[in-house]
């Protein structure tokens, strides 16, 4: 159990008060016991034996805790020595148990008081640092791993803020689409590795290719999209061709891949969009493969 110490020390605090009490004072008789007082006393000292326990259990150690169990365990032991008050009478001369009685009580909500602040300033911190990993998460999710591309996820937010663009000044807005032929073939027979190094040579030579206010993101594993603002159709195409050759030159013969490319058309949703280009790679795929097999 955690900061079990420090219950047993305040168990063992409130034993050695109890027999300093009986050694130093009287039993009082039943008819001098205020019932009244008894049970406000009780009740207090028994709900501050549960915040100490409370605390004890659930906190994790530390330095906030220690400060905020030893106010609270001085606190009940405050209560304890007002619940013994009720059953024994000190001689008047003896002022320990008065003291003792009314010291420690401003010692334990000070320690208290300061716990709190101090478990407010962790908190702070705690909040701080989440916030920052939470940002760090998001940045990140937008990069791809493997090609340190963009992310789909990004390439739509920019291409929803291109839409608006588009929509409103009518810029022509491109799109092109680079699949990889054959890579899980490819990534069966040289392993994952030469798989990703592939991915990357692709990345590079998109990067290589593109002008400054271009986007390219990894858009699913072996296939990649391409942002081209402000571009007509037919600078689109001549970019998907030079994208094509760029590619595979740098895939040095090993593999090759497939482009092709859309211009938005006024009012077309990212969905719409994205479905043209899908539907026109498949298509394309469909070609080379006939051609291949007519080839052959
Ligand atoms: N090395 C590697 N492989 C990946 C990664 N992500 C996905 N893959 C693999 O890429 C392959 C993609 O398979 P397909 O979509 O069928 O692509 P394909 O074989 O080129 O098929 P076609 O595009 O129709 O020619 C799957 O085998 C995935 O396991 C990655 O990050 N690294």
């Amino acid at each position: 159990m955690k900061n079990v110490s420090s219950l047993c020390l305040a168990l063992l605090a409130s034993i050695g008060l109890t027999i300093l009490a009986l050694f130093v004072g009287e039993p009082k008789s039943m008819h001098e016991v205020d019932w009244v007082d008894l049970t406000g006393e009780a009740t207090s000292s028994m709900m501050a034996a549960i915040w100490l326990i409370l605390l004890a259990l659930c906190r994790p150690r530390g330095r906030v805790t220690t400060i905020l169990l030893f106010g609270s365990a001085t606190y009940w032991l405050t209560t304890w020595l007002d619940v013994l008050d009720e059953f024994i009478a000190y001689p008047p001369h003896s002022h320990l148990f008065t003291w003792l009685e009314s010291l420690p009580a401003p010692v334990s909500m000070t320690l208290l008081t300061w716990g709190l602040i101090t478990w407010y300033r962790e908190q702070q911190a705690v909040n701080r640092q989440l916030k920052q990993r939470e940002h760090f998460h998001r940045e990140h999710s937008l990069i791809d791993p493997v090609t340190q591309l963009y992310s789909l996820r990004y390439l739509l937010i920019q291409l929803n803020r291109e839409a608006v663009l588009h929509d409103k000044r009518e810029q022509p807005l491109s799109l092109v689409m680079v699949d990889i032929k054959g890579f899980a073939q490819y990534n069966r027979a040289h392993g994952p590795q030469q798989g990703d190094q592939a991915l990357n040579e692709v990345a590079s030579a998109l990067e290589l290719a593109l002008r400054e206010t271009d986007l390219a993101c990894r858009y699913t594993s072996d296939r990649f999209a391409i942002l081209l603002p402000d571009t007509p159709p037919h600078e689109a195409s001549v970019f998907c061709e030079l994208i094509r050759d760029c590619c595979n030159s740098a895939l040095k013969g090993a593999l090759t891949v497939t482009t092709v490319q859309a211009t938005r058309m006024a009012g077309e949703s990212e969905q719409a969009l994205f479905e043209r280009l899908n539907q026109q790679l498949a298509g394309a795929k469909r070609t080379s493969s006939a051609v291949a097999e007519v080839a052959l």
